[in-house]
């Protein structure tokens, strides 16, 4: 394990633990081009980790290659796994997304157990780490990708989160509304609600208003396409998180 990671690869639970302080993660996804300056400003940021992860067109190619560049730098990098075959060695914690709301099983189980299946012995465990997503904008390229119901209210999203966290004890909740800036009266809701899982919020954060908007919400604010379209804002977002005070 490396000094600087800021994930304790010797006892996964122990990883769990430290996914739990952080506060703010850019997202960068490795079918989308960035510059090394840019990459230089994220991964200098204060960000609390960069994770690596897209929807679609994700290879084991352009993963290692971005994984590469960031491991120049000492910010912790996780890899949220959405295909089989870009299941790199070398992160330091991988998380795996369960869309609670999909159309299919296949995303919700599905094509998880054919890869448990597949890598067997060579999964690493101690680093592994379960998100319960709820996908929320029916416009997004999960949500099309996975069928995700999200013409749906309150009391089913927050019907997903108890599942997720009451039944399931999954350490994260991940409200997800990628590509549009979300309801935050539904963000607090639903966090307030969780009794052990941590919730990511991520969708829309451009700026450090809406970062803090979002940061006084949910556990963990997460950012994403701003990094791509609006670099400077995008940066501005980490102090707007960590100026907030977290919520409970
Ligand atoms: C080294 C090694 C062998 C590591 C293995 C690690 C490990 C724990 C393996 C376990 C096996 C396993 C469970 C693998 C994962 C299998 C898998 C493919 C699961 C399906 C994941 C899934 C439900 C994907 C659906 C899409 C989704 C929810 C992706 C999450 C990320 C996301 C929403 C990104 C936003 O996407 P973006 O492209 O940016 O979207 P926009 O267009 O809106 O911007
Ligand atoms: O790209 P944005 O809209 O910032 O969303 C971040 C993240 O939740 C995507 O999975
Ligand atoms: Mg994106």
């Amino acid at each position: 394990m490396q000094e600087s990671s800021g994930v304790d690869r010797v006892n996964g639970r122990a990883a769990e633990r430290q996914l739990r302080e952080w506060r703010h993660l850019f997202k960068l996804d490795p079918d989308r081009e960035i510059s090394d300056s840019a990459l230089d400003a994220v991964c200098r940021s204060g960000t609390d980790a960069v994770i690596v992860g897209g929807s679609t067109g994700v290879t084991y190619d352009n993963t290692t290659d971005l994984l590469a560049r960031i491991r120049r730098y000492e910010v912790p990098c996780v890899l949220e796994l959405s295909s089989a075959e870009a299941a790199v060695p070398g992160f330091d914690a991988y998380l795996v997304p369960i869309v609670l709301n999909a159309g299919s099983a296949e995303w919700i189980a599905g094509r998880q157990a054919e890869a448990i299946a597949a890598y067997g012995s060579m999964i690493p465990w101690d680093t592994a780490v379960g998100e319960g997503y709820i996908i929320l904008n029916g416009g997004s390229t999960a949500a099309k990708l996975t069928g995700a119901r999200t013409e749906i209210g309150e009391r089913d999203v927050l019907a997903y989160a108890r599942l997720a966290d009451r039944l399931m004890r999954l350490p994260i909740v991940y409200l997800e509304y990628s590509g549009r800036f979300g309801d935050m009266r539904l963000v607090e809701r639903v966090r307030a609600d969780l009794q052990g899982a941590r919730l990511f919020y991520g969708g829309g954060v451009t700026d450090a208003e809406r970062a803090r908007l979002a940061a006084a919400a949910a556990h963990t604010v997460v950012v994403g396409n701003a990094i791509y379209e609006r670099l400077d804002d995008a940066l501005a977002t980490v102090a707007a998180v960590k100026e907030t005070p977290a919520p409970a």
